[in-house]
Parts: structure tokens; sequence; C-alpha cells
């Protein structure tokens, strides 16, 4: 349909500065192609960001074949955040996305009241508003059950990090180096394609470089599958906070996660993680497609 479509509004937001263009597109008039994912998220020829998040009703992106099928636990009426990454690749979920998601639906009136369900390609997320006005919001995400599926490592700025893989609707190596400091975080080259083992993850995976836990908090830097470096990956912080969690000897509990763009809790449950932390919206606009 994007050969019809010309122009496109959108608003641009954020989860502690992992950045997305949001696109209201409830008659599923787009056709979101790769090429205009990446020529949306570029940061000079087009708006910039981390991901996309096109905003619809699950059983409208369903009949418009942008849906096989109806994840678990997702109805047609929920909206459905159709997240893609800069490069243009499709992911499962985005824990960041979600809560600027969140924010956009209720700051507009699109949903009943502070607790809904968003629809995701990884199931139902239910979240819970706790403030929102049309620049900030307060969101908590209902993650699911983070799933530990193997312990392998990863190449990063050199050196062979030990590490736990964790499906959170994606997947992560969460990389726990014992006596990191922030500094020496900080210092890392994450910017550079870590390595790791193709056939534990033959999707590919998202990098977690962390600290170990400290006074309840963790400092963690991301490599994202799809995306490059971020400031953030809320998925990452599930992921970051589990694997915390256990190299202190611990299955729950509740972790501060610092990220260069910020601060999220991560809460580790036996029946499941929630993602707490800020959402911003910071502008809106019209995007000419012709000119991508
Ligand atoms: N930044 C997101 C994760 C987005 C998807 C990820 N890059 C992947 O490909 O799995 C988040 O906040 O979780």
């Amino acid at each position: 349909m994007t050969g019809q479509v010309t122009a496109v509004d959108f608003l641009k937001g954020h989860g502690t500065e992992n950045d997305f263009v949001i696109l209201p597109d409830p008659g599923v008039d787009l056709d979101l192609t790769p090429e205009l994912v990446a020529a949306l998220c570029d940061r000079r020829a087009g708006i910039g960001a981390d991901g996309v998040l096109r905003a619809a009703r699950a059983g409208d992106l369903l009949d418009a074949g942008v849906l096989d099928a109806l994840p678990a636990g997702v109805r047609r009426e929920d909206w459905f955040m159709d997240y893609r990454n800069s490069d243009g690749s499709i992911a499962e979920m985005c824990g960041n996305g979600v809560r600027v998601f969140a924010h956009f639906l209720a700051a507009n009136a699109l949903v009943p009241g502070d607790e809904f369900t968003v629809g995701s390609r990884a199931g139902a997320k239910p979240v819970r508003v706790h403030h929102a006005d049309p620049e900030t919001a307060e969101v908590s995400v209902s993650m699911g059950v983070p799933r530990v599926f193997g312990e392998s490592s990863a190449g990063v700025d050199g050196r062979d990090l030990a590490g736990i893989a964790v499906d959170v609707g994606n997947p992560h190596i969460a990389c726990v180096v014992p006596g990191l400091t922030e500094e020496a975080l900080a210092a890392l080259d994450v910017a550079s394609v870590p390595t790791f083992d193709h056939g534990l993850f033959p999707h590919g995976t998202n990098v977690e470089i962390v600290t170990p836990l400290v006074d309840g908090g963790v400092h963690m830097r991301v490599h994202e599958r799809g995306s490059g470096e971020t400031r953030s990956c809320g998925t990452g912080t599930v992921a970051a906070a589990v694997a915390a969690l256990r190299a202190a000897g611990r299955e729950t509990g509740a972790v501060d996660v610092h990220v260069p763009g910020g601060t999220v809790t991560v809460t580790v449950e036996a029946d499941g993680a929630v993602l707490r932390g800020p959402s911003r919206i910071v502008a809106s606009g019209t995007a000419r497609l012709a000119a991508l």
C-alpha cells in the first residue's frame, strides 16, 4: 500500500534513550518493508531511531497478511506493537518499545484505562501505566517468564566473556563479568559486532555486558541484534537481571539496571519478570516518503 501512501504521521519517543519512530496505522495502509524501516531509522537521511513501532489492531494486521496468526494470548481487538529493528528486521519483542507504545495508547485515549494488554510477536504483554501525559509516562510491563537455555560466551572488544542464553521472547546472551566496574564497562568497545555461537543462536542474538550485582543494582551495555549498540534494551535488562541474580546465587529479586540512557527496575519472580521504567514522547510530525 505504501505505493499509494506518500506521507505518514509519526511520533518520536524513547525508553531510557532506546528510541523509536511510532507509526499509528489503524488502517494498515503502510507496506512496512525493510527498506522503508531502514530509511525511517537512518539518523542522517531519515528521522533516526533504533526501531519502528507500528500501531494497529492485531486482527487488522492478521487480515492484511502482516501476521500469519495471532500470537499466544493476543486477541483481534488488542493493539499490536508491530516492532522492527533499525536494519528492517523483525524482532519478537521490545521491552522499552512496549513502554513507549503503551504511553502512546494511554496519552491518546486509545485504551479504556491504565491497565491493558499490548500484543506482540512474543505474545500478550500486560501493561500498567502508572502515569502518562502527552510527553512523559511511567509504565510497568509483564514480560513473561525468562527462559535460560544454556551457557555460552560472546566475543566483545577482544575478550571472550562467559554468559547465559536467555529467551525473553527474543534471544539474549547476558554476560556478567566478575570484577567489572562501571568505569571499565564504559571503556569497552561495544559498537563492534560481537561474536557468539550461531549454533545456539541460529537467528542471531542481543549481547549484554553486565557488572556484578551490588546493592541491588547492575550496570549494563548492549549490542542489539538488528540495531547495533543502543543506549538501552528493555528485554536485555531482563536478561541482565536474571543473569546477575543467578551469578549471586539467587533466582528472584528486584534489580535496578543502569544503562547509558537511564535506569529501569526489573523484578524477577518465579511466575515472571516485570520491567518498570520511563517513557518519553519527544516529537510528532509527518514523514514524506518520497524523500526517504
Ligand atoms: N531494544 C529492544 C529490543 C529490540 C529487539 C532486539 N534488537 C532483537 O532483535 O531481539 C528492547 O527494548 O527490548
